[in-house]
């Protein structure tokens, strides 16, 4: 994550642009009475109608993205003359209505669990069109996508094929059509990318060999845990191999790891096709396109991203001799971060003394580290904005913090905010469509706010606040 210096942003952008370096969505724009309007829906209106902390999500400025993210793709791999499909990652935010709108704007939906299965099944999304990832899938969560017909089960360990395959065996009925996760070294996102032959984390299988390199190893000696699992998967008449998918990373502003992916494989397609005469027919190259959170920060383009990977795709192919295969991408964060932001009602201010001369004011809203654990966890940095009115008053170093009973409740480190902030003022803070919601928690018994959608003037609620009744509802001795 990076600490750009903050900046003053008292004029918003105006709506329905996309202006490179803004973290706000493009359906915000500040009144001419000074209050911001999101989709065209006065914030002070929202906060009036759903109360605060609310997580607001412009429709508009999401099926944009969706749709160009799309389009991008779509258009870049007709260059190399190959298929695309891009599935919305749904663990960034996942509802009914947000799976129904990427379906609708021609996306797929990607799941990692039963429960966000359930809600892409229930928005209608059909089971080809979802697939389902997993590093320790239960029986019920694969019982559940054999049962809908899902387009693809992403597997990443051995024992999960056995498992599949002994699933489906015993249910009969058609093959199960499956990807192999692997890990090609390549590691992208919040840290430097760093190329290494080994991963030490939990997802994917590896592409190393014991003896030598993937690159250098005879395809006959490969061993590799990569090459081990899609020997498993072709040795099992109950599991159909679609392809060979990698995911690198998360927020990923340095676009050079894809290549280096796409690169090892299509070279593991390659000594797999050698080694069995199986070529499998698609490639999935994961998520992890980075957006801005800060003004000046600059968003990847989905249109020069499309066509880079096209190019290393189709060139990766070309150098070990075989087609270009179908394609797909996962963009979770790309499609859903900047259309959200978190409306939250100041409580308090209070100036602290941190330094010789230097004041930080702390700003304390009424929600925190339970909707939004990424600066606690990531050290991710945000951007805000007094929103319900416009202020002229000298900008001041402020900490945005929450009511949690700890030190690091931290919503937004710095910014800096009119020097007049007040208890009552309404606080907005950009780019929290993406891991805000989906990673919210009760703590300190905190109820989760709603997801409230905003388009052409009008606000629905998708995902209701929890109310303390329903916290109650979960203990059986209340
Ligand atoms: C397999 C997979 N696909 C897609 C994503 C979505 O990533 P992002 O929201 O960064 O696009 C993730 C999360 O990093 C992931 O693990
Ligand atoms: N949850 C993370 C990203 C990881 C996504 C899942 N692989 C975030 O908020 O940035």
């Amino acid at each position: 994550m990076t600490g750009a210096a903050p900046q003053p942003s008292a004029h918003l952008h105006d709506a329905g642009t996309v202006v490179p370096g803004e973290p706000w969505s493009t359906g915000v724009a500040r009144g001419d009475d000074g209050a911001v309007r999101v989709g065209g829906v006065d914030v002070r209106d929202l906060a009036a109608q759903h109360g605060t902390p609310a997580y607001v999500l412009d429709e508009q400025d999401l099926r944009t993205r969706a749709r160009t993210y799309r389009r991008a793709f779509a258009e870049a791999f007709a260059q190399v003359g190959a298929d695309v499909d891009v599935y919305y990652a749904g663990k960034a935010f996942l509802s009914v209505a947000v799976a129904r709108w990427v379906h609708e704007e021609g996306l797929r939906v990607d799941t990692a669990s039963g429960g966000e299965l359930a809600v892409a099944l229930r928005a209608g999304v059909p089971g080809a069109d979802i697939g389902l990832h997993g590093n320790n899938k239960s029986d019920d969560e694969l019982t559940t996508a054999l049962d809908a017909g899902v387009g693809r089960i992403i597997v990443d360990s051995l024992v999960e094929i056995e498992r599949l395959a002994d699933l489906v065996a015993s249910r009969g009925g058609a093959p199960a059509p499956v990807m192999v996760r692997v890990t090609t070294g390549v590691h992208a996102g919040g840290h430097e990318y760093i190329s290494t032959a080994h991963e030490d984390q939990k997802f994917g299988l590896s592409l190393a060999p014991t003896r030598g390199t993937a690159d250098t190893v005879a395809d006959a000696d490969d061993d590799s845990p990569a090459m081990t699992a899609l020997l498993a998967v072709l040795a099992r008449p109950e599991l159909r191999l679609l392809g060979i998918h990698s995911h690198i990373g998360s927020q990923i502003l340095d676009p050079s790891g894809f290549a280096v992916a796409a690169k090892s494989v299509l070279a593991l397609r390659a000594r797999l096709a050698r080694r069995t005469g199986v070529l499998v027919a698609e490639v999935d190259l994961g998520g992890g396109y980075g957006i801005a959170y800060l003004p000046g920060e600059v968003a990847l383009d989905p249109d020069r991203i499309a066509k880079e990977i096209a190019a290393s795709v189709a060139d990766s192919a070309a150098e070990v001799g075989t087609d270009v295969p179908r394609f797909s991408i996962e963009p979770g964060r790309a499609i859903v971060g900047p259309a959200g932001l978190t409306l939250y009602t100041v409580g308090t201010v209070k100036p602290v003394r941190v330094d010789e001369g230097l004041t930080r004011l702390y700003v304390s809203v009424d929600g925190g580290m339970s909707d939004n654990i990424r600066p606690a966890l990531y050290g991710a940095r945000y951007h805000a904005e007094v929103v319900g009115r416009l202020s002229t008053a000298d900008r001041v170093l402020a900490r945005v913090v929450g009511k949690h009973c700890e030190s690091g409740d931290i919503v937004v480190h710095e910014v800096l905010l009119p020097g007049d902030v007040r208890a009552g003022d309404l606080l907005a803070v950009a780019a929290t469509g993406a891991y805000g919601r989906s990673m919210a928690s009760n703590y300190n018994l905190l109820t989760r706010p709603p997801v409230v959608a905003v388009a052409d003037g009008a606000s629905r609620v998708l995902v209701r606040r929890e109310t303390v009744a329903d916290l109650l509802a979960l203990d059986t001795d209340a």
